[in-house]
């Protein structure tokens, strides 16, 4: 099947007179698969923004010849369809950033920043403006992190190669969308895809599940049926849970590994199978081999290639970057209740431990998107009354505390803004007036008493 090869790469145009982060970052930018504009001064970011397309303008500030915040306002009113634009600002500029985001600037980050955080920031934006996907129109990327990089750019080659691949991980960290990935390298998207949860299967039935059965095999058996090897015959059968399956079990699915052929319950004929194998656990397979939980050679044929996916906690990078992906698909299918994070929620919610992994992170977005009032998702959108997510904070302070008093600043930044009147802060904020007053309420805000 075709490989992303041919797709060509989406554009960053870098405004940065610092020779040493310039350089550091057109670096960084083209590893992580980006061809880059740097450019030294505003004039040159003039030049290049009118002759090439970009998929994100990366700009510091303070520039030789200008102000990297009046450029941006400047082209604003010459072509309003420009790329988004990020600034990098000082600590001390925050407002300034502030003021940008409002007049259209796509998001800021203070320096001194992690490039890693950076990356998070351009790569989200660049898959909002629909540059980011591959010629195939799917999208293949894992995330932003080094190691899910590799496995991702790695995954061509595997499904050319190897026709069995193991994955560990802790749930929910997407060992079966990995798996979905391979698959569609390998087989294609009309090949079939069986998912089956060992985990799942009461022992007395996995046999006649996984084998199928002929008719009158046992008794309820009305008719004959495919089993998961058959269903899955020319594509990927994925053996989630794999260390639940029961020892017995094990040694007949080594066999068909090892013939490609099987024999349905109560059935005299043998049937050729043909599928990939890809095995996924959360468990210490070979732990469970040393304790005679696993067979010892089921264990090495099927960890021909082993993929480990690391949990979010370890990804840190990941975090921001599957945020803004799953508020991005929330607004593809809810295009009139457009939602945005809120750059300082983004933040907290980055050092959040995600215990549950992408499927706990998915989730908040969603219900986050889902409950929010306003097209802001401040904390309170993932922390709100409930605070079911705040609740496993690791530190000695609860994260619904840290939350809400990023939130109170960021209020009383914007109130100070608009010189406290609430009706223009709750515009800028993108919520009721009614809902700021309830904030404001909440946090112990003082209102101004003609406001
Ligand atoms: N790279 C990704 N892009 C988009 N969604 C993802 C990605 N990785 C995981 N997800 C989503 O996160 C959720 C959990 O992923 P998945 O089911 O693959 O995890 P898992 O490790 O197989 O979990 P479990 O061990 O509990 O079966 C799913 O809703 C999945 O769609």
């Amino acid at each position: 099947m075709a490989t992303p090869d041919s797709t060509p790469q989406p554009r960053i145009c870098l405004i940065e007179d610092d020779e040493i982060i310039g350089e550091s970052l057109s670096d960084r930018f083209r590893l992580e698969g980006f061809d880059v504009d740097w450019c030294r001064t505003g004039a040159e970011a003039r030049d290049a923004l009118a002759t090439r397309r970009h998929a994100v303008v990366v700009s510091d500030i303070r520039l030789p010849d200008c102000n990297g915040g009046d450029l941006f306002i400047e082209l604003l009113a010459e072509a309003p369809a420009l790329p988004p634009f990020l600034f990098m600002t000082a600590f001390g500029a925050i407002e300034r950033a502030v003021a940008l985001i409002k007049a259209g600037a796509a998001d800021y980050i203070t320096k001194p920043f992690d490039p890693d955080a950076l990356v998070a920031k351009v790569c989200a934006l660049a898959e909002r403006y629909g540059v980011a996907r591959t010629a195939s129109g799917r999208d293949e990327r894992l995330g932003v992190s080094p190691a899910m990089g590799r496995i991702a750019e790695n995954m061509p080659r595997l499904a050319r190669h190897t026709e069995s691949l193991l994955i560990t991980g802790e749930s929910g960290v997407g060992k079966e969308h990995v798996a979905r990935l391979f698959h569609y390298h390998a087989a294609g998207g009309e090949a079939p895809f069986v998912a089956v949860n060992c985990a799942a299967i009461p022992e007395s039935l996995i046999e006649s599940e996984l084998f199928g059965y002929e008719k009158g095999a046992f008794t309820g058996a009305a008719k004959a049926r495919r089993g998961y090897f058959e269903q899955a015959q020319g594509g990927t059968l994925f053996l989630d849970e794999i260390g639940d399956m029961p020892l017995s079990m094990q040694a007949k699915l080594l066999r068909v590994l090892q013939e490609h052929r099987l024999q349905r319950l109560g059935g005299e004929t043998t049937i050729a199978v043909d599928f990939r194998l890809v095995c996924a656990t959360h468990c210490d397979l070979k732990a469970m081999v040393e304790e005679g939980r696993f067979r010892e050679d089921l264990y090495y044929r099927i960890n021909v290639i082993h993929l480990r996916i690391p949990p979010l906690r370890e990804r840190k990078e990941d975090i921001v970057w599957f945020m803004q992906h799953f508020v991005e698909a929330f607004n593809r299918a809810h295009p009139e209740e457009a939602r945005r994070i809120d750059p300082r929620t983004q933040e907290a919610l980055a050092r959040y431990p995600w215990s549950g992994n992408v499927r706990e992170l998915k989730h908040a977005v969603e219900r986050a998107c889902i409950l929010s009032p306003g097209p802001v998702l401040g904390a309170d959108a993932f922390f709100g009354e409930d605070q079911d997510v705040g609740a496993e904070a690791p530190t000695s302070r609860p994260l619904a505390d840290y939350l809400m008093d990023c939130e109170r600043d960021y209020l009383r930044m914007v109130l100070e803004q608009h010189g406290g009147h609430m009706t223009h802060s709750a515009e800028a904020l993108g919520i009721t007036r009614k809902t700021l007053w309830e904030k404001m309420r909440r946090l112990g805000l003082q209102a101004r008493d003609d406001a």
